[in-house]
């Protein structure tokens, strides 16, 4: 069991819970919802109220008929695959800078609720900070275009999402639309390629020390995540029941999107829909030790929008701040 807990003290509410959530728990079966999107205009209203339904409740669900097409995303995890196969010299020179949410690190983000280091590489890609961070076409050949096709995809299905939220929570259609806009130098959604390390040579302690992504929330409003279908280890735990963590697994079904509420959407619905815990658990003993990819869309509304709800909850904050003091807690290096 992990019980190094950072003894930090946040600003932020979210994030001093967040240092109680490092220990292994028990195990669950939940249902996770299953949204079809399709037919979405005609059936708008009824894809907006299962939805809300499993996002005021378990947080998360799995989206089907969702619109990106199957290729994409396998176009997508092959060019991702190829660029953490890149030499390591060559990576290092995309580095992640401190509070961007651009470029590379390898395992650099500590989370507040382990105290230690994500068994995983990232390759964040915020489009208005990319231009040292690319790799060239001789390097990766296609791997921009690959990737900016896909994080325009993703970008569509999650205003498309985030527009049901809206006018469950009384906004025009299209507010959350405006305020994740890509054309904006203060667009800050971000597409994130994860590499989950295998294990070599693995010794009996390696399977419990560690985490491959240790129990957060996520910061952003909504979150779109592109698992392989053989390649699992996601958990969430919901916290309403928090008297005892018990965690289930998030299958990675094959064509589904599986999403879940971040911390910013929970503010600016005042507290109605929920940002879940979840965690990426290490392979058990008998599972495969192989890499682990996963690619993850994290809608963020813009720096410069305001996060209020519509009850007013909570203190406005632009999103810049709320996202700076996350980032913060989890690359304090
Ligand atoms: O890789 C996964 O399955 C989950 C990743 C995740 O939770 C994150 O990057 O915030
Ligand atoms: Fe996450």
């Amino acid at each position: 069991m992990n019980t190094t807990v950072s003894e930090k003290n946040y600003s932020l509410d979210e994030l001093n819970k967040e240092t109680t959530f490092g220990g292994a728990g028990s195990e669950k079966m939940r249902d996770i919802p299953r949204i079809d999107l399709s037919d979405f205009d005609a059936r708008k209203a009824e894809i907006a109220d299962a939805l809300w339904s499993a996002s005021t409740d378990i947080g998360f669900f799995q989206l089907i008929n969702h619109g990106i097409p199957q290729d994409m995303i396998d176009d997508a995890f092959e060019a991702s695959e190829a660029f953490f196969s890149l030499p390591e010299e060559v990576k290092a020179r995309f580095p992640l800078l401190s509070g961007t949410n651009a470029g590379w690190e390898y395992k650099a983000q500590v989370r507040p609720s382990t105290g230690t280091a994500d068994q995983k590489e990232s390759y964040q890609i915020t489009l208005p900070r990319m231009a040292e961070l690319w790799p060239s076409e001789a390097e990766l050949a296609g791997f921009k275009t690959t990737m900016l096709a896909f994080e325009r995809a993703n970008w569509e299905l999650g205003m498309r999402v985030l527009s049901c939220f809206a006018l469950k929570l009384g906004f025009v259609e299209d507010f959350f639309t405006e305020r994740h806009d890509p054309e904006s130098p203060e667009y800050q959604s971000t597409l994130r390629l994860l590499h989950y390390l295998e294990l070599v040579n693995a010794k009996p302690e390696d399977f419990t020390s560690f985490w491959r992504a240790g129990a957060h929330t996520d910061f952003d409003c909504l979150t779109l995540l592109h698992q392989r279908p053989g390649q699992g280890g996601l958990q969430l735990c919901p916290g309403k029941e928090s008297s005892e963590l018990a965690w289930t697994d998030v299958p990675p079904l094959p064509g589904v999107v599986t999403c879940n509420i971040g911390d910013m959407l929970m503010r600016w619905s005042d507290d109605k829909l929920q940002s879940t815990l979840h965690r990426v658990r290490m392979p058990k003993p008998e599972e495969s030790r192989g890499s682990r990819y996963s690619m993850a869309f994290f809608c963020q509304a813009n720096k410069d929008a305001i996060i209020e709800g519509p009850e007013k909850h909570y203190a406005p904050i632009t999103a810049h701040d709320y996202l700076q003091q996350r980032i913060a807690a989890n690359f304090a290096k």
